[in-house]
């Protein structure tokens, strides 16, 4: 009797595809360009196996990161797997999948710590524990000029790395660390042990799971008890009677993902394999991502696996094609019918690039079509023009990946600041609003609240039911900043927040352009407030950026301002619009897998895409390639990025 064969709605697949979909191979892999219909074929895989009545819950379909989950689900359901059946299907990350196992495992969850600020206080109190050990050999190599608190964005990023590359697993059980075998491991002494009095603070306390996880842990920890035999594959958690694991944008994963997955096959050898990747899309690199699980390290600990190819984009034309090609020194086919228009604009000022941005969406937006249009930052804080001038026009736009600029905290704190020096607070008319504006105060304060009534509430929960109770009106949201915000402020914010408000009580506009970045010091109020010098940096720009543009309408400081509350006001109404924008600003990394009709590429100004390091030609090559019908890349003439070059875009 023959198979039924799936039969997709919209497209008909080529006989590469058809390969995949129909073999029945039990280790299957494909490495392809991107465009070339990695996703929609594992998504036809998935598909088939339904046909031949696979139970939908012996499909499982893992990625990195979530992002490709949003790609999958939307692929299964533009071929036709009937949205119920699509939305049932378990298509996890990694990370997810991990914490179902685990929470299954140890019957309860751990608490989740999610933000570097969260586990900040942990680290700190992991090396300061490292240093003071009693029955510590090596005392001398732990002790150097930094303080603990300052070491902790170095540390948290060689976390990020031993976490993913399970580095200390690499280490015989029994041998002890050594400031020697730190170093043939690639760490110093202190790291390693810093690590270890943080995994022992995470997981000591309770016997049967961690007292908390961080983003990651849920993968690294089951990879490390899959290790340690503490879970063995044949305990029933991973058997989950699968007959089919797929795993898409195979090339972002690490060491820890892969030891998990080797251990899922193993626990359901009955289950067919199909992992799909592009090696020059690697961006999560930091947490030990590498293309050798698709090649080398598969075959020698899983198996050698049939490799099926896909050979030509189906997403873009040729031009483009030939552009990715050339940025990824790699042969690049086309099929599709699109002739896809790839469009260079030179703009000599960021203001001119947003202006041109903002047009080109209202034109966009102007032709009424299904067509999706979006805007691919490699800094959010090039969207603070962009979005200025989307809200101008009243365009309806929305982001993903960052905070509107208006609703950024660092916004709040300069308009607040504004407001609170005038005694002025236009734009901060609801509970909700001045809410928001209240926290954004008291994080840049550092302050907290010190009240007997709320003793009995953490810190977070205390703050939320002091500022809502403030927020109810304008005096009593006055009187908090004045009694909470400013007078239990860290000394030096308070100095510093003081000062702002005195430069900008004199209303003097000459005195705001020639001091006000000076006396606010934006890098150094971020620092205080933020672990990763990559987040100070980044709300420091965002500030430098509002002020110029403040600066830049040319009217006074105040009239400025009053607009940033008008466009907030409109921004807040756009939000609440239900229907799915069809602008978009968004972050390279949470476009990943995903495809618009229009792409632009702003600012590919030497410096202002980062340098020429492979993450961030790996980041171009995967914007560029999110383009279906039209690509615009916006540059500044003058300085054009080596990128533009190195791809072939300027000669
Ligand atoms: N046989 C086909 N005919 C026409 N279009 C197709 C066909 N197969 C796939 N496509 C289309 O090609 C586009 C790219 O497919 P897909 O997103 O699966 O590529 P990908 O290789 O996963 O891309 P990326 O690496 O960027 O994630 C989609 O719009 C998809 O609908």
């Amino acid at each position: 009797m023959s198979e039924p064969v799936f039969q997709p709605l919209h497209i008909t697949p080529s006989d590469e595809q058809r390969a995949i979909q129909l073999r029945r191979t039990r280790l299957m892999l494909v490495e392809a360009n991107a465009g070339a219909a990695k996703t929609t074929t594992l998504a036809l895989r998935i598909a088939q196996a339904l046909a031949r009545g696979a139970p939908p819950e012996s499909l499982l379909a893992l990625t990195a990161t979530a992002p490709a989950v949003t790609a999958l689900r939307e692929r299964l359901t533009a071929i036709g797997v009937d949205r119920s059946v699509a939305e049932g299907l378990r298509v996890l990350t990694f990370e997810t999948f991990c914490l179902d196992v685990l929470a299954a495992a140890e019957g309860e969850a751990s608490r989740a710590l999610v933000t570097p600020e969260q586990v900040r206080p942990f680290v700190i109190r992991a090396v300061e524990r490292a240093q003071s050990l009693p029955e510590e050999r090596y005392p001398d190599e732990l002790h150097g000029d930094a303080r603990p608190a300052d070491l902790v964005e170095g540390l948290l990023q060689a976390f990020e790395v031993l976490r993913g590359r399970l580095v200390l697993q690499q280490l015989d059980p029994d041998e002890r660390l050594t400031p020697a075998a730190a170093e043939s491991l690639g760490f110093d002494y202190l790291t390693l042990r810093s690590w270890q009095c943080f995994e022992a603070i995470r997981r000591g306390g309770h016997p049967d799971r961690p007292d908390f996880r961080t983003p990651g842990d849920g993968v690294h920890d089951l990879a490390r008890l899959l290790l340690a035999g503490e879970i063995r594959p044949e305990d029933g958690f991973l058997q989950q009677g699968l007959s089919l694991v797929g795993v898409d944008e195979m090339h972002d994963m690490n060491r820890a993902a892969f030891t998990v997955l080797k251990a899922l096959l193993a626990a359901n050898p009955r289950a067919a394999f199909v992992g799909v990747g592009d090696r020059d899309q690697v961006i999560h690199a930091q947490s030990g991502a590498e293309a050798g699980f698709m090649g080398e390290h598969f075959r020698r600990e899983i198996g050698e696996p049939e490799v099926l190819p896909l050979t030509a984009s189906h997403r873009f034309g040729p031009t483009l094609a030939r552009h990715a090609g050339a940025l990824a020194r790699k042969p690049y086919a086309a099929s599709s019918e699109t002739r896809t228009v790839v469009h260079l604009e030179p703009c000599p000022s960021p203001r001119l690039a947003a202006e041109y941005i903002a047009r080109q969406a209202q034109a966009h937006l102007a032709q009424r079509g299904p067509a999706t249009f979006r805007v691919l930052l490699r800094h959010p804080a090039h969207s603070v023009r962009i979005e200025h001038e989307l809200l101008r026009l009243g365009v309806a736009y929305g982001t993903a990946g960052f905070t509107p600029f208006l609703a950024r905290p660092e916004t709040l704190l300069v308009r607040g600041l504004h407001a609170h020096a005038l005694g002025n607070y236009a734009g901060f008319d609801t509970p909700e609003r001045r809410a928001a504006l209240l926290d954004a105060w008291l994080l840049f304060s550092g302050a907290g609240i010190d009240s007997v009534e709320l003793r009995h509430l953490d810190r977070q929960q205390a703050q939320r039911v002091a500022v809502a109770e403030a927020a109810q009106d304008l005096d009593a949201t006055r009187r908090f900043i004045d009694a909470h915000a400013l007078r239990s402020a860290v000394p030096d914010a308070r100095r510093t927040l003081e000062a702002a408000l005195a430069l900008l009580g004199t209303g003097d506009d000459d005195a705001f352009e020639a001091s006000f970045l000076k006396v606010l010091a934006p890098l150094s109020l971020a620092r205080r407030v933020f672990v990763r010098e990559a987040d100070a940096t980044r709300v420091a720009d965002n500030i430098t950026q509002l002020v110029q543009l403040v600066l830049a309408e040319g009217g006074s400081i105040a009239a400025a301002m009053q607009l940033l509350a008008t466009l907030s006001l409109r921004g807040g109404e756009v939000g609440r619009s239900r229907a799915r924008p069809r602008v978009v600003l968004s972050s390279i990394e949470v476009a990943k897998g995903l495809e618009f009709d229009h792409v632009i590429l702003p600012h590919l100004t030497a410096g202002e895409f980062g340098g020429g390091s492979l993450e961030n030609r790996n980041l171009l090559y995967v914007a560029l390639t999110r383009a279906r019908q039209r690509l615009t890349l916006t540059f500044d003439p003058e300085r054009p990025s080596r990128f533009l070059r190195d791809a072939g875009f300027l000669e």
